[in-house]
């Protein structure tokens, strides 16, 4: 007998009767993969699982004041970030410098807890070692801005990180053909490039997403924080200042004087991560591999594995898609 699928794949099995009604009501289309479908919902394509978690989120999730979000679109450098602000937080109670710090035992995705798919998803609460952090209670989401809990998006800090569309998809196409399941074929670059152009992704389309959460920054610049993963790689202690001061925990003399800054970003660096145990051979609850969010880690990456027609496609679309609304990315 074959093995069963790992959670992420099961995608259909886990829904409610009142789910299973709903998506019949809703436009569909193929997922990534063959086995897969996305659904249409408030604009954007979910994966049923996914789906089902995000309306039971819109309905119960109650944020407390205090708590802190991290949206991304997924490969946009969720993990990377999960690993600083996560620092950035928790700095008084797990010091960047301790030799005993969560992040070299532990992957950011389970220090971190994704709202609608760890919490709401597949009943993971938080614990000791999770998000009831010491400080303040931190969650990622790849929701979109619009379907985001009101309660959520009307009071709470959000950080939302974005990545050049062309490094992203092909960390997308790179990650989903890793999970794809036992002996499915890979899903070929062209086909998957035409889903990702047409936006028909988990929590596509991609631009729709990052405008949401550019034009919130915009008008609500107190609660949206839009971080670039490429500022990010060029100027990591400007970036790593400013989400700190978005976060009202600014660094203080003495912790500047100390390098700090330095040190959280040496602590969530690519090679450090990537390097330690726990992320060589560790696996999630949902049974991905911790490797597998640890590819490059580069910007530029598009440049070995696009044509240039797909290049010059990706930005004829970013051209039409953020020109207008001054986002540069
Ligand atoms: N510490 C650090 N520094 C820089 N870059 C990093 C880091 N950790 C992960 N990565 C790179 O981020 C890409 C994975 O994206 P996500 O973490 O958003 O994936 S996910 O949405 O959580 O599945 C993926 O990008 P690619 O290498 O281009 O595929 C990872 O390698």
């Amino acid at each position: 007998m074959p093995p069963p699928n790992p959670e992420y794949l099961q995608q259909e099995e886990s829904l409610t009767p009142e789910s299973r009604e709903l998506i019949t009501t809703l436009p569909r289309q193929n997922g990534w993969f063959d086995s897969t479908h996305l659904y249409l919902y408030q604009g954007f394509w979910f994966q049923p699982d996914h789906l089902q978690a995000v309306i039971s989120c819109q309905s119960h999730f109650q944020p407390l004041h205090s708590d802190v979000f991290l949206a991304t679109y997924p490969k946009c450098g969720t993990t990377w970030l999960k690993a600083i602000i996560f620092t950035i937080l928790n700095r008084k109670h797990f010091p960047p410098s301790s030799p005993n710090h969560p992040l070299l035992t532990a992957n950011p995705h389970q220090l971190v807890l994704s709202l609608e798919i760890d919490l709401y998803a597949h009943n993971r609460l938080p614990t000791a070692s999770t998000t009831s952090s010491p400080s303040r209670r931190f969650f990622s989401t790849h929701m979109p801005h619009a379907s985001l809990p009101q309660p959520l998006s009307q009071r709470n800090k959000v950080v939302y990180a974005c990545r050049s569309p062309k490094d992203t998809f092909v960390s997308l196409w790179h990650f989903m053909n890793k999970l794809r399941p036992q002996g499915a074929p890979e899903r070929d670059m062209e086909t998957a490039f035409r889903m990702f152009c047409d936006g028909a992704v988990g929590y596509g389309p991609f631009w729709d997403h990052v405008l949401g959460y550019w034009r919130r920054s915009l008008e609500e610049p107190e609660r949206v924080l839009f971080v670039r993963y490429e500022d990010v790689k060029e100027e990591g202690a400007v970036q790593v200042r400013r989400m700190a001061e978005f976060l009202e925990c600014g660094f203080s003399a003495e912790e500047e004087e100390e390098g700090v800054v330095d040190r959280i970003l040496e602590l969530s660096s690519f090679e450090s991560m990537r390097g330690s145990e726990v992320n060589r051979v560790g696996r999630l609850g949902n049974g991905i591999e911790n490797k597998h969010f640890f590819r490059e880690g580069v910007v530029g990456d598009w440049k070995n594995c696009l044509s240039a027609q797909m290049a010059q496609e990706l930005d004829g679309i970013v051209e039409e898609k953020f020109g207008g609304a001054g986002l540069v990315i």
